[in-house]
């Protein structure tokens, strides 16, 4: 199987450089419309897509991101791997405004968005115990080092629904109670959707603020975030550069399962699914039903 590298690029990030044959593509989705049309080309033989989460000028705010549409597209398109890229707060002195984190866990307190592809006439339960890809998540850490960046090889992301930023009281229930590293109001449901949909999936978290816990550095506010923003989406943009080298046009199957997530999924049997759902689910699912 061949290499298919799908970027989904957060705050600041809406363009990646490079790319042979470089095409702003339209792509249709049952599952609406995805946040914008999705740039293709090649990067050293390897292809590659990018979606910019938000839309370009950042027009979708997180709660209506459609994240569905977009994983969906992504899959339709035939991407294999996807990294996701995104702002975020740190919890933790070391990890400061600059620095990257590959993300390996969540917690996920959103709750006013669409969390999964099946439902009503065809369900399925998918594990999201390790909700990233290990081996995905390897190559950012190796691409991000080699593009001379500081990156701390886990952490756990909460993804929390926003718009607002936390409260000074969540912040250290984040920090000091949950254990979490990092915030953001993105990588949920996207992650779930992707294991959906059977893709590997990584997160790389690129550090804006130290949210509103920290007492040197007050409370999170935008200003801050946009000047830390710019230098992180150039960083961005080194490290998703390398990525194609890194993992090979030619795709050994995943080996911690990720695109065989479905197997054992679905719980519906044939004669009660509901043949309009199933047709939404072509892309998504088309290789278990
Ligand atoms: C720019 S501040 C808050 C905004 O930035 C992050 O977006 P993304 O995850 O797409 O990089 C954060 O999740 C919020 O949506
Ligand atoms: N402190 C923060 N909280 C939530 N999302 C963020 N994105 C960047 N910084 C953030």
């Amino acid at each position: 199987m061949q290499t298919y590298i799908g970027i989904i690029g957060g705050s600041g990030l809406y363009e990646i450089d490079g790319l042979e044959g470089a095409t702003w593509t339209t792509v249709d989705s049952p599952w609406g419309t995805p946040s914008d049309a999705i740039l293709t080309g090649t990067l050293d033989g390897v292809k590659m897509a990018f979606l910019p989460r938000h839309g370009r000028g950042h027009v979708h705010s997180p709660s209506t991101v459609p994240y569905r549409a977009n994983v969906d597209a992504l899959k339709r398109l035939g991407v294999t791997d996807v990294i996701s890229v995104s702002a975020c707060g740190s919890f933790r002195e070391e990890m400061a405004p600059g620095d990257f984190v590959i993300v390996d866990q969540f917690i996920d307190r959103t709750f006013a968005r669409e969390k999964s592809f099946f439902g009503t006439g065809c369900v399925a339960h998918v594990s999201v115990a390790h909700p990233t890809c290990p081996r995905l998540g390897a190559a950012c850490l190796t691409a991000g080092r080699d593009a001379g960046i500081t990156v701390h090889e886990t952490g756990t992301y909460l993804a929390m629904e926003g718009p607002q930023f936390s409260t000074l009281a969540e912040s250290k229930m984040y920090r000091e109670s949950w254990g979490c590293d990092v915030i953001g109001m993105t990588n949920m449901p996207e992650a779930k959707l992707a294991r959906e949909a059977e893709l590997c999936y990584a997160s790389v978290a690129m550090i804006t603020d130290y949210d509103s816990w920290h007492p040197d550095h007050g409370e999170v506010d935008v200003n801050e975030i946009i000047k830390t923003l710019m230098g992180n989406s150039e960083k961005a943009k080194g490290l998703v550069a390398r990525l194609p080298k890194l993992l090979g046009a030619d795709r050994a199957p995943c080996p911690h399962g990720c695109d065989r997530a479905l197997d054992y999924a679905i719980l519906t049997a044939p004669e009660k699914r509901d043949p309009a759902l199933v047709a939404k689910l072509d892309a998504v699912a088309g290789r278990v039903l």
